[in-house]
């Protein structure tokens, strides 16, 4: 038996104890810094040399990068070969990787995941087949899918849902009467879209986690299963978790142990139905459960602290927390007032440059932190043309490419070939067959038999040249079935002349390249099947050198010296000597759209929280002159509106942070020293 004295001195007496938790659930509420992330992992290494098989601890997080960060640091620690074992996964994927390890089980081994994407297809399959009813309902199928979603992820009725993303939360007569007229259609369209989606064997995000929950909660059978499987299972960014998570989770609350770690103040997820309060309420809903706390800040020095304290303190929500640091004080953070954003991103790019040539810094020493991808795209085109290397996080992902997904319909029919959307996607890529055709072959591959739908040959559906194509599609793909690289090299080799013309405008500068690192991406994969559903959720490959996975979240040790670009909601974890949050400015922090509305602009501060608090020496902050002006302009006009809310900077004290501009781009210009009478003739000869 190991105790807590003989844990590393490399963690502080409350981290410790926590790493040594002897009871049966624990959630471990710390600030930004605390080590969190540190304390999982060695929560992990010390289960495993306490004698737990890896294999039976679970980790799990929220984006895949968390998950095998925290893995790689625990096998870093333990050179036990069997360390391989330990899994770690976000939560969509331990549910899948659940389905198809007890077959049984859950009943779904053979649906194929489909993305977000494909999801659409299917509401608007489900839209066209009850075109009556949705045309009553004025909605996109876009919204019917986010109003499904939302309301199984929060758990909350279909009332409740509709008057929460439609109506604004309003409650009164007139509301509740278009509520109740718009009900029966909405449910209608759901119910329409989930037997599409059965019929064709699909399984969207969601209905991965509801598979296993729904399972686990109604069949104790079920719960004996896992209990053999699992001794412990570690949760990072328990604040993020949502109704349907916890619900998936409840279970496990008699198969093994919980070892949950949250902060209140970074919980950004309300608008997948995660609640900040939840944590809050864990003793209550978690039986035998017990709550430690972190408060030491190892990352950020004071000066950092104390303006990421004032902002939660500005805050009507009282998180009681206040950070210090125990590495002491450092520089005071930095607010660049800029006039535009060229201006900003040659502010970042010299500033960088600067660092970078003075020899104190390398690339991976800076983080740009914006609240969207799309904002940083002046940034980046000015980063290409400094020639500084940098990597994106969140964005569009990998498998998310069309020139990727033409490759990846085919090997979707092999796996199952009761896929619709992938059968016409296969069909429609093929020159010379548009959407109908490529429906009414669809509909004879779904006539036939079963048993022989699997190796058709595709010439007897589809006359002509084009059958000729699909046929050697299909066939390159499937001669290799039981090899998934082999069967995308083969099929690449076959469609690479068809991809090349289809993407002729952009073929050799941003897709040709990404095919080499799906054949790679596929060896993590044993069978077809797992590649797909695997691949679509997560295509974090450790894999690099592809523009197109610029846009995904891939294992940033791979990669040379770089800058990491990242949303705010993609850098949960992250953390970088200087760091920049760009456009901290009036109508972003808080968004204009969330003014007025108490949750969402505290979610806001949230997210500027979890952002300020990634640097550890150097807090450098950017925002518009202009928008600080027009935001002046109008609160002196509304002398009403003094809400701090407003702009999270408002009221910021001076000691907090320097204010700066950036130094012009044109040279000053030197005027004469006495000012002269104008002298202007009429300029022209009337003669
Ligand atoms: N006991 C300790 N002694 C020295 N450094 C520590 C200690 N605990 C954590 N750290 C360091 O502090 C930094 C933050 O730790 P970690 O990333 O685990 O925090 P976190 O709580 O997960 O942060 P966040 O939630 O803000 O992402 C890391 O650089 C880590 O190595």
């Amino acid at each position: 038996m190991i105790d807590k004295n003989t844990i590393s001195e490399s963690y502080n007496e409350k981290q410790r104890e926590a790493i040594a938790f002897s009871g049966k659930h624990l959630l471990l509420l710390a600030g930004a810094g605390t080590g969190k992330t540190k304390t999982i992992v060695g929560r992990a290494e010390y289960l495993i040399n306490q004698g737990y098989r890896p294999e039976k601890i679970q980790i799990l997080t929220f984006t895949k990068r968390a998950a095998s960060e925290i893995v790689e640091r625990v096998k870093a620690g333990i050179s036990d070969q069997d360390v391989r074992s330990l899994n770690g996964s976000t939560f969509h994927s331990w549910c899948n990787q659940l389905i198809i390890k007890f077959p049984n089980l859950f009943g779904a081994a053979n649906y194929t995941v489909i993305d977000p994407d494909d999801q659409l297809s299917i509401m608007k399959m489900a839209c066209g087949a009850a075109s009556e009813d949705y045309g009553k309902t004025r909605l996109k199928p876009q919204q019917l899918l986010d109003l499904f979603s939302f309301a199984r992820n929060t758990r909350i009725n279909l009332t409740e849902t509709l008057r929460k993303l439609l109506f604004k939360g309003k409650d009164d007569l007139q509301t509740t009467e278009d509520i109740n007229a718009l009900k029966p259609q909405v449910e209608l369209l759901i119910k329409e879209y989930q037997s599409q989606k059965l019929r064709q064997q699909y399984l969207d995000y969601d209905d991965l986690l509801l598979v296993v929950a729904n399972r686990l909660n109604k069949d104790a059978e079920a719960r004996e299963i896992l209990a053999k499987a699992y001794d412990h299972i570690l949760i990072d960014e328990m604040q993020d978790t949502n109704p349907l998570q916890w619900y998936l989770l409840k279970p496990f609350e008699n198969i093994c142990h919980l070892f949950c770690v949250g902060d209140d103040a970074q919980s950004i997820y309300s608008f997948r139905g995660a609640d900040f309060k939840n944590v809050h309420l864990f003793q209550e809903r978690v039986a035998n459960s017990e709550i430690k706390v972190l408060d030491k800040n190892y990352r950020s020095t004071q000066e950092i602290l104390d303006l990421s304290n004032w902002l939660l303190e500005t805050s009507p929500i009282n998180y009681n927390k206040r950070l210090t640091a125990s590495r002491g004080a450092g520089k005071q953070p930095t607010i660049v007032n800029v006039a535009n954003q060229f201006e900003e991103a040659n502010y970042i790019a010299n500033h960088i440059l600067e660092s970078f040539s003075e020899g104190g810094n390398s690339f991976t020493d800076f983080l740009i932190l914006s609240r969207s991808q799309y904002y940083t795209r002046p940034l980046q085109a000015v980063f290409l043309q400094k020639k500084i290397p940098y990597q994106t996080f969140g964005g569009r992902k990998f498998l998310e490419a069309a020139h990727i997904k033409d490759l990846v319909s085919v090997l979707r029919v092999i796996n199952n070939p009761m896929d619709e959307i992938a059968w016409i996607r296969f069909f429609t890529f093929i020159h010379g067959i548009g959407a109908v055709r490529a429906t009414s072959y669809m509909s004879e591959v779904m006539r036939i038999e079963p048993e022989n739908v699997h190796g058709l040959d595709l010439t007897s559906i589809i006359p002509g040249k084009e059958g000729i194509k699909a046929k050697s599609y299909y066939d390159a793909a499937y001669q290799n079935r039981g090899n998934v690289k082999m069967a995308i090299k083969d099929l690449y080799k076959t469609m690479e002349f068809d991809l090349a013309m289809k993407y002729s405008k952009d073929w050799y500068e941003k897709r040709k390249g990404d095919f080499p690192v799906l054949e790679i991406l596929s060896e993590n994969y044993a069978t077809l099947g797992e590649f797909i559903s695997e691949g679509i959720l997560d295509n974090s490959a450790n894999v690099a050198g592809s523009n197109t996975l610029g846009g995904s979240k891939i294992n940033t040790a791979e990669l040379k010296d770089h800058v990491t670009i990242s949303t705010v909601h993609s850098a949960k974890g992250l953390e970088a000597d200087v760091c920049f949050v760009l456009n901290v400015s009036p109508k972003t922090y808080p968004s204009a759209y969330s003014l007025g509305n108490i949750e969402e602009v505290e979610e806001d501060r949230r997210v500027l929280y979890v952002a300020l608090t990634r640097a550890k020496n150097d807090l450098i902050i950017t925002r518009s002159k202009e928008s600080i002006n027009a935001y002046h302009h109008q609160t002196d006009k509304d002398e009403d509106d003094t809400s701090d809310s407003a702009y999270f900077l408002e009221g910021l004290p001076e000691h907090l942070a320097l204010q700066t501009s950036p130094k012009s781009f044109t040279a000053p210009v030197t005027d004469a020293k006495k000012a002269n009478t104008i002298d202007l003739d009429l300029g022209m000869d009337f003669s």
